[in-house]
């Protein structure tokens, strides 16, 4: 948090805050009179990252992190006090019918909910998911060498292989165009764009729920959501009566139903959110991993080193192996902070009115750590936009233990997929094929060996088509 910034303009409210609580909120950027602040309308993240402090828009105080340290004190140490999440209306009320993970309030059902999902995705379980991430891998680099402009469309493949089969049992391959995956891709799809900042009114002005009409395509989607998660954990219980299920998170739960005190709902809703909030952040951190690789051909190259010294050629790396690769552990580390897969990171609400070095966030504030503003904070990650994985090795060359991105977010809410998720970002660093910049021809005159390279016009075509015209 730059504490150098000056107060927002939103004067009124915020002497009233002081006043009843006698210490100053963070300051922020400068927001209207009465108005406030008024919220950025696209690339909400970036924008965040400039304004770190205390905004107020629609009578609401808004409180982003920015700073490691101010992350650690207030995200995390005080993290009881901001286990809640903001009021949802549009996604979590009606989207979801209530029954959504992410954005469950506090409480007696969240404390269930993360119970089970931490037992089922804890280091051990998540250990039992491996041979399925290494299956998959060893697929998608096949997919890669095969198809290598497609490897964006690969990693999105391996993502829902691997939710769908921790999370169901699916054996089979999957395929993006496998109807299941269809399915569960648009329900994704819905979610992600019904959770942007400001895609629904009704959650600044909640009375619009009650206008007739205005929430019937949430409602409509709610129920489609719904029928699609029954009928995937209905084909989990049929396979549990005929005595054929694998091991699986769905099967788990159902094992276990009573102890966790969960209802049919919650089931299949749960088993749902796996692949939302699972799959396109898994495929993600692999694609930035790759284009770290391809634009960072040094460091790379390093991990090729020790890869080829730890495991040689003659066989595959392995989760056996991560102890003695501590560069491939440190490129997928700086990877994730490089370009952090939550860049704007997700709202948490004090319930409490917390103190932080003189300053007061109070309870009822939105509290949203900011991982872009983070990642870049320059007292903890020197030169922080240098892509530099040497920053997570200590001096006797192993993986610094003192120092931490939150790549999966912050205290109670941290995110529960996180082991399966970085085991599967590993896998993926450690199998990826060398990207080699001395792959020439063994020739006088070198020819480079094929490579693909993606061009992005940097001037209309149509200007140089004129800058070109004959008798210019
Ligand atoms: C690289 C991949 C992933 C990233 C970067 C990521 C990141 C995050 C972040 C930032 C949050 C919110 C934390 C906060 O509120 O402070 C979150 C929540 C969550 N994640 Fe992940 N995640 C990933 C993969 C997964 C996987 C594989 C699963 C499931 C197997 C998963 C399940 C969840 C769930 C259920 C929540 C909601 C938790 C809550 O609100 O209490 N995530 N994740």
């Amino acid at each position: 948090m730059h504490t150098n910034l000056t107060v927002p303009i939103a004067h009124h409210m915020k002497q009233r805050y002081q006043a009843a609580r006698r210490l100053p909120l963070p300051p922020g950027p400068p927001g209207r009179w009465l108005l406030g602040n008024t919220m950025p309308k696209s690339h909400v993240p970036f924008q965040f990252a400039r304004w770190t402090g205390t905004l107020w828009a629609c009578h609401r105080i808004f409180v982003v992190i920015g700073s490691h340290q101010a992350a650690t004190d207030i995200m995390e140490k005080e993290g009881a006090n901001l286990a809640d999440r903001p009021r949802s209306i549009a996604v979590q009320e009606t989207l979801s019918d209530g029954l959504g993970v992410l954005l469950q309030g506090s409480g007696e059902r969240l404390r269930r909910l993360r119970r089970v999902l931490h037992a089922g995705l804890q280091p051990k379980v998540a250990e039992s998911y491996e041979p399925i991430q290494t299956r998959h891998a060893k697929n998608l680099v096949l997919d890669v060498l095969n198809d290598p402009k497609n490897h964006q469309g690969h990693a999105m493949r391996y993502s829902a292989s691997v939710v769908m089969s921790f999370t169901y049992g699916k054996t089979t391959p999957t395929s993006y165009a496998d109807p299941e995956v269809v399915a569960v891709n648009k329900a994704l799809a819905r979610f992600g764009q019904a959770i942007r900042p400001g895609a629904y009114l009704v959650d600044t002005y909640p009375i619009l729920r009650f206008v007739p009409g205005y929430l019937s395509q949430l409602k409509a989607w709610q129920k489609e959501n719904l029928a699609l998660y029954d009928r995937q954990l209905d084909t989990v219980r049929r396979q549990m009566r005929e005595g054929n299920t694998r091991p699986s998170f769905a099967r788990f739960m159902l094992e276990h139903q009573k102890e966790y005190q969960l209802e049919d709902k919650d089931l299949a809703y749960i088993a749902g959110a796996m692949f939302t909030a699972g799959s396109d952040t898994t495929a993600s951190a692999i694609t930035i991993m790759m284009m770290a690789a391809a634009t960072h051909t040094d460091a790379q190259a390093r991990v090729q080193e020790e890869l080829d010294n730890v495991v040689g050629r003659m066989r595959l790396p392995t989760f056996g192996d991560q102890e003695m690769l501590p560069q491939v552990t440190a490129f997928m580390l700086e990877s994730l902070r490089w370009r952090p897969v939550s860049l704007g990171g997700f709202a948490h609400r004090a319930t409490k009115d917390i103190i932080w070095k003189n300053y007061l966030v109070p309870a009822g504030a939105t509290v949203i750590g900011n991982h872009w503003a983070i990642a870049n904070d320059p007292e903890v990650f020197s030169e922080p936009h240098r892509f530099n994985p040497q920053r997570w090795i200590d001096d006797a060359g192993r993986v610094r233990s003192d120092l931490r991105f939150f790549t999966f977010g912050f205290g109670r809410r941290v995110c529960p997929g996180q082991h399966v998720a970085n085991r599967s970002v590993f896998v993926n660093t450690a199998l990826i094929s060398k990207i080699d910049t001395l792959a020439f021809s063994d020739t006088a005159n070198i020819r480079a060996a094929p490579f693909e390279i993606c061009f992005a016009k940097r001037i209309d075509e149509n200007v140089i088509r004129e800058l070109c015209a004959p008798g210019k």
